[in-house]
């Protein structure tokens, strides 16, 4: 039987980086994977996908050409989704290849296969050429999370179906019914919205993307209505189907009954209302390993389970569930597993979001209302990009910066971004933040001209000014 230092359940992002981390500190190392492809929800149904659709549909449509010559007509006129996918495909491909030759060049021993624990330090391969059992001393578990599926809900993968689904229509329809108003139902809604598809968006709370900051989330909401999207918020969907309904062409559509009473049609419904663990399957009843009602796994500030030597990083540790902090995760995992303590960790709470709407959105630290409720006295500067020079250039005149600043200290406590470059931008203000650094450092500090990095110093003078009443 093959015998391992560490042995890596799934190739998402937590457990490519994890395998990799293990294996620069010298350790045998296996990482397991069920799929036929490798690289999870990251590269194969999630980010890398939905980002790569979103571009080749900004391309293609003309909406991320503006510029000094204003709105351009669309490049193509009629898109077919076949140039779309092929776009997203490629760069699909491209990843394979590169997570496959880390693993190689690395001496990382890849296991295709389904893991099932049968004791504390065994697990089964069940693969395509039979099964193989393996021993090792540490496990990272990093087996992601499949998208919420309700039994009641009728799912055919053709009008009515998830994320991982999306990619694969073969057709642009012309109407759709987004259930969900968090990062992947405004994602989705804002590009077929792009493709000129008419959206419906059905959120059960007052506002989108739950956890943006007011003032961003209001003016997001007021970009997608004016993109056509229209918005039932605070509404919940009761029930969903298929029904007969002839009206020229289309003679099916999809009904969702929402609790207040209206009904609401259209050719296609994207259900995305949240994601659902995957461990069910993994023996982990052999080990002693618990997990909750949807299947994720608790683990402590260094990703151990209850069973020590039994790590778990990713999605499946449940928030914040971002291919972003999964990479670090599965980093810091491994590194405490094979007692590396140099691993700062001053920047694990300073995580960003990047929203990739139509505009970019990203947040790092605190927002207003979380201020407010916790006492914190703070001041905001903004910056319009209309009022910047790059922002002209580049034809951006609704994109915003703000900075939210200490009141006494001047220390930066929260910086939000909505419009071009806004998940690039933000990694300035992180960095500022997770250095100390206060507002002061965008006053004193040049930057290059014309870019929307100015928005950091046009920000700052506006904040000082209203902390200084002039
Ligand atoms: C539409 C969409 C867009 C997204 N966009 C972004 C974004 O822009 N930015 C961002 O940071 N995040 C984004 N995310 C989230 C991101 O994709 C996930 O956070 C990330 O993929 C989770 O990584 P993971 O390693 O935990 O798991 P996953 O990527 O889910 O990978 C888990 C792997 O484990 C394998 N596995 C499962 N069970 C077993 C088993 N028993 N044996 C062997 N292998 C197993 C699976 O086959 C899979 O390959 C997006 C997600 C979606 C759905
Ligand atoms: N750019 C990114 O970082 C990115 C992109 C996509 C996905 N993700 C990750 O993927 C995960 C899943 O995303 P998601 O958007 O599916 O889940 P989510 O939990 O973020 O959002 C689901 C939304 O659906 C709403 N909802 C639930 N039931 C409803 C009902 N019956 N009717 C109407 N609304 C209802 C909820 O109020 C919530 O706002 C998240 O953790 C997210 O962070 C990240």
């Amino acid at each position: 039987m093959k015998q391992y230092d560490c042995v890596v359940i799934g190739t998402g992002p937590a457990g490519q980086k994890g395998a990799i981390q293990a294996a620069k500190l010298g350790k045998r190392v296996a990482v397991i994977e069920k799929n036929s492809v490798l690289g999870g929800a990251q590269i194969n149904t999630g980010t890398i996908p939905s980002k790569a659709l979103r571009e080749a549909v900004l391309h293609l449509t003309g909406a991320s050409s503006r510029g000094l010559v204003g709105h351009t007509n669309s490049v193509k006129r009629r898109i077919a989704l076949s140039d779309l996918v092929a776009v997203s495909q490629q760069v699909i491909r491209h990843e394979w290849e590169v997570i496959h030759d880390q693993f190689a060049r690395n001496n990382v021993d890849l296991l295709w296969g389904r893991a099932e624990f049968t004791s504390p330090n065994q697990v089964l391969v069940h693969g395509p050429d039979g099964v193989e059992a393996i021993e090792a001393d540490r496990f990272l578990v990093a087996v992601g999370t499949r998208p919420a599926r309700p039994a009641d809900v009728p799912f055919n993968n053709h009008t009515i179906f998830t994320s991982d689904e999306v990619l694969k229509l073969d057709r642009v329809p012309k109407t759709m019914i987004v259930v969900g108003g968090g990062v992947i139902g405004v994602e989705y809604a804002c590009i077929m919205a792009t493709l000129g598809v008419r959206v419906t968006l059905v959120e059960g709370r007052k506002q989108v993307l739950g956890f943006l900051d007011s003032e961003i989330a209001e003016a997001f909401q007021y970009f997608m209505r004016q993109k056509g999207i229209a918005l039932r918020m605070g509404e919940k969907v009761e029930s969903i189907r298929e029904k007969e309904f002839c009206n020229g062409t289309t003679c099916t559509l999809v009904e969702a009954q929402l609790e207040s009473g209206k009904t609401l049609r259209s050719e296609t419904l994207l259900y995305a209302v949240g994601r659902q663990g995957v461990c069910g399957s993994l023996g982990l009843q052999n080990v002693g390993v618990e997990f909750d009602d949807r299947e994720r796994l608790h683990v402590n500030e260094h990703y151990q389970t209850s069973v020590p030597h039994v790590y778990a990083a990713g999605d499946v540790i449940g928030f914040p569930a971002l291919a972003s902090t999964g990479m670090e995760q599965g980093r810091r995992a491994i590194c405490h597993a094979f007692g590396v303590d140099s691993v700062g960790n001053y920047n694990t709470t300073l995580f960003p979001y990047g929203i990739y709407a139509v505009p970019e959105i990203s947040m790092v630290g605190k927002t207003e209302e979380q201020l407010t409720t916790e006492g914190i006295p703070y001041e905001a500067g903004v910056a319009n990009y209309r009022e910047i020079a790059r922002g002209k250039l580049i034809g951006d005149d609704l994109g915003m910066l703000k900075l939210l600043i200490h009141q006494e200290t001047h220390k930066i406590l929260g910086v939000h971004v909505i419009g071009t470059g806004a998940t690039e931008l933000i990694h300035i203000g992180q960095a500022v933040m997770a250095l100390d650094g206060d507002v002061e450092y965008f006053i004193n500090n040049v930057f290059n001209f014309p870019t929307l990095a100015e928005c950091y110093k046009v920000a700052a003078y506006n904040g000082l000014n209203k902390l200084n009443h002039v």
